[in-house]
C-alpha cells in the first residue's frame, strides 16, 4: 500500500471532504490524526480508519487558533509515531452579496480558511524539519480558488488565497523536501453544499435545491462530485509518486473550470 508507515494528519476530518480524505489515507496503509471542532463525530471516523487496519487518533481544535494547530501536530506524532502529511482541509463557506459583507464575516472566515491553513502549513513543515526529512502539504482551495464565485466573493477570496500561501509555501521549502499542493475541487455533495443551496434560495429566491442542480447540470462529466473523487487526488499528493509537483492547484471539478 502505497502510504504504509506514514502518518497523516487531516483537518476537517469529522465529515464531508475531510472525512473522506482521512478513510482514503487509511485504506493506503496511512495511520491518522483526525481533527475538527467537532468532537463527537470524529469518534465515528476513528472507528471507521481503525476498522481499516491502521491507528488513529483524534484531537479536538479550532484551525483559526495558531496554539491549537500546532498542539494537533505534536499530538499525531506523540499518539502515531511520525509525522509525513498534513492535509488543511478545514473550511467554512460563506453566500452573501459583498455588498452585505461585515467586518466580522471576514474575521470569521478569513481567520478558518486562510489563517487556519498558514497555521497548518507552519506547524507541519517545523516538524517535518525537525524530524528531518521530507513531507507533503496539502491545502483544500476551490473552483472558487481559479474564478471568482458571485454570491461566493469573500469565500473565493480565501481560496485564491491559499493558492498563494501555496505556492509561496513551496518555494520556502522546497530545499527541506517538503512540498506543498492545493486540491481544488468542484461541486462536492456534502453539508457544505446543503447550506450553500439554502443560503442561496434566502437570497434570490430560487427553489430548495435548484442552485445545487444548476452547478451539477454544468459539469462536463455529467454528475456531482463526491469525497472519493477529491479523496483520489489528496492520495496522490500524499505519496511519492506525487514527489516532483510542488506549488500547483490542481482541480478536480469533473470539467468546470479549465486551465
Ligand atoms: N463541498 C464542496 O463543494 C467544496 C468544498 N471545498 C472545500 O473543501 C473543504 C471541506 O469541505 P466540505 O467537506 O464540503 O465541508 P463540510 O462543511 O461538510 O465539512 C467541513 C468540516 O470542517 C470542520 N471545521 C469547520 N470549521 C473548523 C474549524 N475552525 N476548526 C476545525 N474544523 C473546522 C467542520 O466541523 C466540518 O467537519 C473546505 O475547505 C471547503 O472549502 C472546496 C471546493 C468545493
Ligand atoms: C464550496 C465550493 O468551493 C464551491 C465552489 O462550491
Amino acid at each position: 500500500m502505497a502510504l504504509n508507515g506514514k502518518t497523516a494528519l487531516v483537518t476537517g476530518a469529522s465529515q464531508g471532504i475531510g472525512r473522506g480524505i482521512a478513510l482514503r489515507l487509511a485504506k493506503d496503509g496511512a495511520n491518522v490524526a483526525l481533527v475538527d471542532i467537532k468532537a463527537d463525530k470524529l469518534e465515528t471516523v476513528r472507528g471507521e480508519a481503525e476498522a481499516l487496519g491502521v491507528k488513529a487518533t483524534t484531537f479536538v481544535a479550532d484551525v483559526s487558533k495558531r496554539d491549537e494547530v500546532h498542539a494537533a501536530v505534536d499530538h499525531a506524532e506523540t499518539a502515531l509515531g511520525g509525522f509525513d502529511v498534513m492535509v488543511n482541509n478545514a473550511g467554512i463557506a460563506q453566500v452573501k452579496p459583498l455588498a452585505d459583507v461585515t467586518p466580522e464575516d471576514t474575521d470569521r472566515i478569513y481567520n478558518i480558511n486562510i489563517n487556519g491553513v498558514l497555521w497548518g502549513i507552519q506547524a507541519a513543515a517545523q516538524k517535518f524539519i525537525d524530524r528531518g526529512h521530507k513531507g507533503k502539504i496539502i491545502n483544500a482551495s476551490s473552483i472558487a480558488g481559479h474564478d471568482g464565485f458571485a454570491m461566493l466573493g469573500v469565500y473565493s477570496a480565501t481560496k485564491f488565497a491559499v493558492r498563494a500561501l501555496t505556492q509561496a509555501a513551496a518555494k520556502e521549502y522546497a530545499s527541506r523536501g517538503i512540498t506543498v499542493n492545493a486540491y481544488c475541487p468542484g461541486i462536492v455533495g456534502t453539508d457544505m453544499w446543503v447550506e450553500i443551496d439554502e443560503r442561496f434560495a434566502e437570497i434570490t429566491g430560487a427553489a430548495k435545491g435548484e442552485t445545487y442542480k444548476k452547478y451539477v447540470e454544468g459539469i462536463a462529466l455529467g454528475r456531482a462530485e463526491t469525497p472519493d473523487d477529491v479523496a483520489a487526488l489528496v492520495a496522490f499528493l500524499a505519496g511519492d509518486d506525487s514527489d516532483y509537483i510542488t506549488g500547483q492547484a490542481i482541480l478536480t471539478d469533473g470539467g468546470m473550470v479549465y486551465r
